[in-house]
């Protein structure tokens, strides 16, 4: 299996399929509002690749075209060979959003296998692959707690948990850390690379308006303009995985951060 998650990573970029197309998308919406003109950009296989960009620059609104929670109104769009509608009834697709939106009714393992219930998915079977996803982002002894009893990192946890339950294989996540506190963004970055790591079909599309957490994340960064939002520079982090705490103070982390504000300040 060809991944971009070790060591050779670049050299194995060129063979990776194409998991996402964009060919001059573009979002007119209803009231005039052109949030995303023309975009085109090819998106692998085993990705990570995150998109930062000024507010109201349409990071959101490409997000919802890929999930096929809104038609593009020019421009195509592919996502694993086939429409987004059609990747997201496959279970193809799964999404992140900043706030946990976890049900506070429900404990946390009964949120995590809505998703399987809405498919039909026997009740053993849900419970087995729910206890799976939790033991993977370390909430096994926190199945049976409610939303209110965890804390904001142990919230989106769940979150992230309930998004792989479906075993996806592209995981959009937009802006899933912003509302946490500096340390424990760093530690769910670890956790979140860990978890991408182990699947190498997985792919992450990223929203961050934070230039160091998407140098740390990425395999590429799309560095999108403001208004109407289009991509101006796609730039490669060509550091191999594993990447750990010590990658933040190298030199070639300086770099590439310098470069990714420098594309966003022009
Ligand atoms: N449903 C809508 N109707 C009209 N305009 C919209 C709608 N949704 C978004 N917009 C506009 O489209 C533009 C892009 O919005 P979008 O939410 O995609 O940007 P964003 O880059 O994700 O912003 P942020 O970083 O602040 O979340 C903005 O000008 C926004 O006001």
């Amino acid at each position: 299996m060809l991944t971009l998650k070790g060591d050779d990573a670049m050299t194995a970029v060129t063979e990776a399929k194409e998991w996402v197309r964009m060919e001059r998308l573009s979002k007119v919406y209803p009231n005039g509002t052109t949030a995303v003109k023309e975009v085109d950009l090819s998106i692998r296989e085993g990705e990570f690749l995150c998109f930062v960009g000024p507010s109201g620059c349409g990071k959101s609104t490409i997000f919802k075209m890929i999930t096929g929670l809104s038609n593009p109104t020019g421009g195509k769009l592919t996502v694993m060979g086939t429409t987004a509608n059609e990747a997201r009834k496959r279970s193809d697709t799964a999404f992140v959003f900043q706030d946990h939106t976890l049900l506070p009714w429900s404990s946390v393992i009964d949120n995590v296998m809505l998703p399987l219930a809405l498919r039909g998915v026997s009740r053993k079977e849900r419970q087995q692959e729910a206890e799976r996803v939790l033991a993977m982002v370390g909430l096994q002894d926190h199945m049976r707690s409610m939303p209110r009893e965890l804390s904001g990192g142990m919230k989106m946890r769940a979150s992230i948990a309930r998004a792989l339950v479906a075993k996806p294989k592209l995981l959009l996540m937009d802006e899933p850390f912003g509302a946490l506190d500096e340390i424990t963004r760093q530690t769910l970055q670890l956790e979140l690379l860990s978890l991408w790591r182990q699947d190498p079909e997985m792919t992450i599309l990223f929203v961050t308006h934070n230039v160091f957490e998407a140098v740390f994340l990425s395999t590429r960064i799309a560095v999108m303009t403001p208004r109407p939002g289009k991509i101006d520079d796609v730039i490669d982090v060509p550091v191999p995985f594993p990447r750990d705490e010590t990658f933040r103070s190298t030199p070639e982390f300086g770099r590439i951060v310098h470069s990714v504000s420098m594309t966003l300040k022009h």
